[in-house]
Parts: C-alpha cells; structure tokens; sequence
C-alpha cells in the first residue's frame, strides 16, 4: 500500500527531520535523487542540454543543486530565475561553480533546444495557478522539444488535492520527495504529473500514518486468493445480482458475467432480465423473481439498468433493509438520491458507486477536490462512497480514503461500469472491509481495462472476457505494480 501524504504531514515529518540533520543535508538527499532520475532519462550527461526553471522557494533550491550536478557531469546547463532576488543563494552558486548559465525570464532559455526542462517554480509552498512569467515558460516548456521533470510537484498543482487553478507545468515525469502527495495520482494534476518518482529522503519514520493510499498489484491480490482443498462453492461467498431489465439484459449479463469471472463460487440472479443473463451464463443460478427468491447470499448489487420505477424502488427497498453489504449503482444511486434515509438507516456496509453525474444527484458538485467529496459524501450518508473517474476515489465515513492507479481512457465506453458493479460484488461477499475492497476491486477493473486494451479499442464485454486472465495476473504480479 502506496501511502499519500498531505502537506501539512510532510512538512511536520520534515520538521523532525531538520532538527536531527545538518543544515542543507535534505535538500542535498533530494537534489541527488533528481540529478540521479534526470540522468536515467538522459542517457547521457556530456553535451545534453537542460533548462532550469527555478523560482524563489526551496523547490527552486532543489532544481539548481539537481543542475549543479548535471553540469559536473557535462551537460549545458542554463538556469532561469523567476524570482532573481530570492534564488536559493547556495544552489545558485553551486551552479555557477559547476559551468551553469544564469539568465532572467526573459533571457534566452534555451527552451526551444533543450534535452531535458527541470520544473523548479514553486513545490509544496505553491498557491494557486502560475504567475504570467512562469505561466509562459512552461506553456514553451510543453511545446518543446524537452522532456519535461517537475521537482516535487507539477508548478501550478495544488499538491493535496491535484486542483489546477490556471496555469500548471505539464510534467512527463515528476520526481517527488519523501512521500506522493495526493495530487500527483487524483484530479487535474494527475494529468500534469506524469510517471510519479518517489525519492527517499528520510522522511519515512517521521511520517504520520496516511489517511489516503494506493493499492499495489500485491494488496489486491490478497483479496483473489485461490480457494483451498476445504473449500466449496457456498464457502467462496455468494453474490446476489439485480441489474438489466427484460428490455435492456446487456447490463444484467455484464454484472453477472464479471462476479463470475472474479469469483466463479456461486452468482445468484434475480430480476427481469432473467432470459438474458440464463442464456449468457448457465453457471448463474437465475430468478425472474424477487432478490428474496433468490437463495441465500453473502451480498448484494442493485441498480445497473434496473430503471427507477415503483418495481426497482421497492426492490431496492428490500435489498437495502438487509443486513448484507450491498452495491448501489447506477439507476439504484438515482433512487438512493432521492430517499437517502433508506442508505443511512443501514447498519451492514453499503458502498456507493457513482460517476460525477451521479454524485450530483446527492446534492453537492464534486469540484476539483474529489477525495474531500467523496469523504463529505460517505460521512454524511454513512456509507462508501466510490467515485469513478480516470483516477477512481473510494472514500469511507471515517475519512480513510483510497485513489485507483490502474485503468486506461479506453474505459470510458457503455457498460464497463456494469462490470465494476459485479467484480465488487463478488469481492464484498467474501466479507472483508468495503473500503479497501472497493479500492480493490477498481484496481482490479483498471487492470483488466488495460489487459482488454492490449489489443485495441475495448468493449465492456472483452474486460468480463479477460477477466480470469486479469485475476490470474495480478495474483502472479505478472503486472506492473500500481500506477506510481
Ligand atoms: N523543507 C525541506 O527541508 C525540504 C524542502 N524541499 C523542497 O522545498 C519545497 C518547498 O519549499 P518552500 O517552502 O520554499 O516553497 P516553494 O518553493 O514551493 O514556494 C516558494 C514560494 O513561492 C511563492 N509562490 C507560491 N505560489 C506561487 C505561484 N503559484 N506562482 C509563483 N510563486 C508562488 C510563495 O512566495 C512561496 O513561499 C518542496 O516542494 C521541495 O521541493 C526539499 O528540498 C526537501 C527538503
Ligand atoms: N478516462 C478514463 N480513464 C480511466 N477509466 C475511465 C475513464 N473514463 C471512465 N473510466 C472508467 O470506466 C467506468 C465507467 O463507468 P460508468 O460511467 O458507470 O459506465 P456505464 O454506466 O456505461 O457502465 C468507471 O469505472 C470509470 O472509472
Ligand atoms: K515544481
């Protein structure tokens, strides 16, 4: 588990940390891990040009020490001070003494020509978007021909919550230090903060516990393990499905298709798409009846394509007095909107999968901080709250919180949504904690969107097709661990 640390915890740790190192011995640690990243990207220091974009704060430190250190090692170094008066005095003497050029914002950069543009404006002391000067610089920093490196965080990424007010610095990489800080993996500043580098610097044992985490491929694979000899179909958790209708089954046969492919124990079936989801999978247990027709089962999922008459409401309404963990989703989330008293009077676990849309539907937008929102959310209705987007959230009503790194865009197509609701279903009947499992189950579903998207464009269907395939996978860590 990847833990994400606020600003507020790293500059705590941090505090520590100064008080028991000599002067200056931090930022050397994270110059040195810069210097180190930019090399491997590189290839070669000798002739390399770099350009340093360096403003008034310790970030700016950093990235003049990180060039100091370039420039020992032969590449053309060429600082811009944003801030000339308030330039990290030691890092820019460093770089004078090591070869470095010094220009202002308006000197020649050297950005139409550079190898490599290190992002040294502003770090963890950033406040909103980028000034005019800086705001211009990384604008011909993206058009560039230089791979772009922010250090610490994209400038103009509000480090906590990844909002982007304005102007940012698009990073292909950002070498990150201590600890990932939430808004590198969530929100807007995931897109500016490309591959994430974490460099250790120390801070570790200083660190307060995270509130918020990313699961790994190994995490995950905790919650698909294979069953035992004493093991049998009832024992691996049964999952009850509502979803589809007798005019639209698709929803009905993707949910049922992806809990059994996460899961194959048992999947039970109960609504009106009853002929569909039997013809496309006779190894489900199907009712045209009631969810209490249906058997026993470990949990519940409610909503996808059920629609939101008075039927789907009172089906709802019997799923939800339950005392099972149950997913509510799509038209199951339009009807909990409405009533949500029938969410926040349960005792067992109810996890809540929306898309922005959906959240609205609660009353509040979701805005740029949407690990916040999903915390307000879950602490008012009591529930978990799982908010899809390229990077998932998954919030609980105590505040711990979870930000998916799997998936591709080439999930944002009809129906893979249906396939999120029956994996999670699946993981929820073996009864472990909703939060994480909701984590685990969108890494998961991230995962086999990349596993289908291998080949080319995917549909919902080719995810529930190489699903077995994903699980087998990921048990393996045949994968690449997580997304930072
Ligand atoms: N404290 C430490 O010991 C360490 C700090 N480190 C580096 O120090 C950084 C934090 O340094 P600072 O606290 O000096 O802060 P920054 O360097 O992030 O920002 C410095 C100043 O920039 C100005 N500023 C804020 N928002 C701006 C914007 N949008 N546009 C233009 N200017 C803006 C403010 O006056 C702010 O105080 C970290 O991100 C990291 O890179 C590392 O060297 C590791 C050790
Ligand atoms: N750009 C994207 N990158 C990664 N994942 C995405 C992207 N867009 C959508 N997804 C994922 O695809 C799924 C879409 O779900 P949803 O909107 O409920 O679709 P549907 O209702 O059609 O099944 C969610 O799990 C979401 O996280
Ligand atoms: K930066």
């Amino acid at each position: 588990m990847i833990g994400l640390s606020t600003v507020a915890e790293v500059r705590a740790a941090e505090d520590v940390l100064l008080a028991r190192t000599r002067e200056g011995a931090l930022m050397q640690r994270a110059a040195t891990g810069l210097a180190t990243v930019c090399l491997r990207l590189l290839g070669r220091a000798p002739g390399a040009r770099v350009t340093v974009l360096a403003g008034g704060g310790n970030n700016g430190g950093d990235a003049l020490f990180a060039g100091a250190r370039l420039a020992a090692r032969g590449a053309r170094v060429t600082a811009v001070l944003l801030a000339p008066d308030r330039a990290h005095p030691a890092g820019l003497a460093a770089l004078r003494r090591a070869g470095g050029r010094v220009t202002g914002p308006d000197g020649p950069d050297g950005l139409d020509r550079a190898d490599l543009v290190l992002d040294g404006i502003v770090g963890i002391g950033g406040r909103g978007g980028l000034r005019p000067d800086a705001a211009r610089l990384a604008d011909r920093a993206a058009t560039g021909p230089g791979t772009t490196v922010a250090v610490d965080v994209p400038s103009g990424v509000d480090a906590d919550t990844g909002a982007v007010e304005g102007a940012a610095f698009a990073a292909v990489h950002t070498v990150t230090f201590g600890a990932v800080k939430p808004g590198l993996v969530v929100g807007e500043g995931r897109g500016y903060a490309g591959t994430v580098h974490l460099v250790d610097i120390g801070l570790g044992p200083h660190l307060a516990p995270a509130r918020a985490h990313q699961l790994t491929d190994d995490d995950v694979a905790a919650h698909l393990q294979p069953p035992g000899d004493v093991d049998d179909k009832y024992s691996r958790g049964v999952v009850g499905i509502v979803a589809g209708s007798a005019t639209y089954p698709g929803a009905g046969v993707l949910c049922t298709g992806a809990a059994l492919r996460t899961r194959p124990g048992l999947v039970r079936y109960a609504g009106t798409a009853a002929e569909g989801v039997r013809a496309a999978w006779p190894e489900a247990i199907v009712t045209a009846g009631r969810p209490g027709d249906a058997g026993r089962v470990q949990a519940w999922v409610v909503g996808p394509g059920t629609g939101t008459d008075d039927d789907a409401r009172s089906v709802l309404a019997e799923v939800l007095a339950t005392d099972l963990p149950v997913v509510v989703d799509a038209d199951a989330l339009t009807m909990a909107a409405r009533e949500p008293d029938l969410v926040r009077r349960r005792a067992a676990p109810t996890v809540l999968t929306p898309h922005d849309r959906e959240f609205e539907r609660f009353g509040v937008a979701v805005g740029a901080d949407r690990v916040g929102s999903a915390r307000r959310l879950a602490a008012d209705l009591g529930a978990v709250v799982l908010l899809k987007g390229s990077a998932t959230v998954v919030a609980d009503p105590g505040g711990t919180a979870f930000v998916n790194g799997t998936g591709t865009p080439e999930m944002a197509t009809a129906g893979t949504g249906d396939v999120l609701s029956g994996i999670l279903g699946a993981l929820l009947a073996t009864g472990t904690p909703a939060a994480e499992t909701a984590a685990a189950a969108a890494h998961l579903h991230g995962r086999a969107g990349q596993v289908a998207a291998e080949t080319g464009p995917l549909v919902a269907g080719d995810m529930v097709r190489r699903l077995s395939e994903t699980v087998g996978r990921v048990r393996g860590t045949g994968l690449r661990d997580s997304g930072v």
